[in-house]
């Protein structure tokens, strides 16, 4: 595999007591997307808020992180979207009281001109409903907003967390087809349960089982082996072609 954008080492995380991730380590490619897969509950979540620096302060973070040459883990949250990580949280956390316009106006950043224009072609229903309160969207414009508005700044790399949970058949089509749009130029680290969103748009994927990665290699070649998704995901072979 050519470079990596990131790159995980030995990354371990305690909470509470818990110890969530046990030594993880994988690489995101510089390009396209790759899929960070697990049961219920094996520390997706907890992978993706250690990377940006959101672990609770009750926890304990070790190991290493790379972009490029940049160390993260030592550095706060705002400096690490600063420089170019992007960050869309399960469950959308758009601010249900204020407008689609006023959410958007909320993630500029001083010193950047931010890309509305680049954002409403691929989101066209954000413009048109700049007035509209985001509590008043559905769960696919709320993602569709929670997407646009990481959107408006450049960056090197997306973290995705199940942007398709709990959404109608017909929506989940419509984000994954505006997340292979995206990952054509930024690449794109995705948790995501929908095996067959993951088979569209995953080129890599990760396996987390027990703390540690239990597989890693090209996404298709794990969704073939029923074996393995089973003892890995728990799924067997119509679900993944579903
Ligand atoms: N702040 C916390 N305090 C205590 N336990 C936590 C905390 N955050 C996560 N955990 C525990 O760590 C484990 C991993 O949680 P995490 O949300 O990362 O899993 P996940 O793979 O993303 O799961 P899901 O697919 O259900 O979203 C779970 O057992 C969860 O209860």
């Amino acid at each position: 595999m050519s470079e990596s954008i990131l790159s995980v080492e030995g990354l371990s995380v305690r909470i509470a007591g818990l110890h969530i991730l046990q030594g993880v380590s994988f690489d995101v490619a510089p390009t396209g997307v790759t899929v960070l897969l697990g049961r219920n509950g094996v520390g997706k979540t907890t992978t993706l808020r250690a990377i940006v620096g959101l672990t609770p302060r009750n926890g304990e973070v070790r190991g290493t992180v790379r972009m490029g040459a940049q160390s993260l883990l030592a550095r706060p949250t705002h400096r690490l979207v600063r420089g170019g990580l992007g960050y869309v949280p399960e469950d959308r956390c758009v601010f249900a009281g204020l407008t689609v316009a006023e959410n958007l106006r909320l993630a500029e950043r001083r010193g950047t001109t931010p890309a509305y224009d680049k954002v409403f072609a691929l989101f066209p229903e954000l413009d048109r409903r700049g007035r509209q309160r985001a509590g008043s969207l559905s769960g696919g414009q709320q993602q569709m907003l929670a997407i646009g508005r990481v959107l408006l700044n450049d960056n090197r790399l997306l973290l995705v967390d199940e942007p398709t949970k709990g959404l109608a058949p017909k929506v989940v089509t419509e984000v994954a087809e505006v997340l292979e749009r995206v990952a054509e130029s930024v690449p794109v680290l995705l948790v995501e349960q929908n095996l067959a969103v993951v088979r569209r748009l995953a080129r890599d994927a990760v396996v987390l089982s027990a703390g540690r990665v239990a597989w890693a290699g090209n996404a298709r070649e794990l969704l073939l082996e029923t074996a393995l998704t089973k003892s890995l995901l728990g799924v067997g072979a119509s679900e993944v072609h579903s």
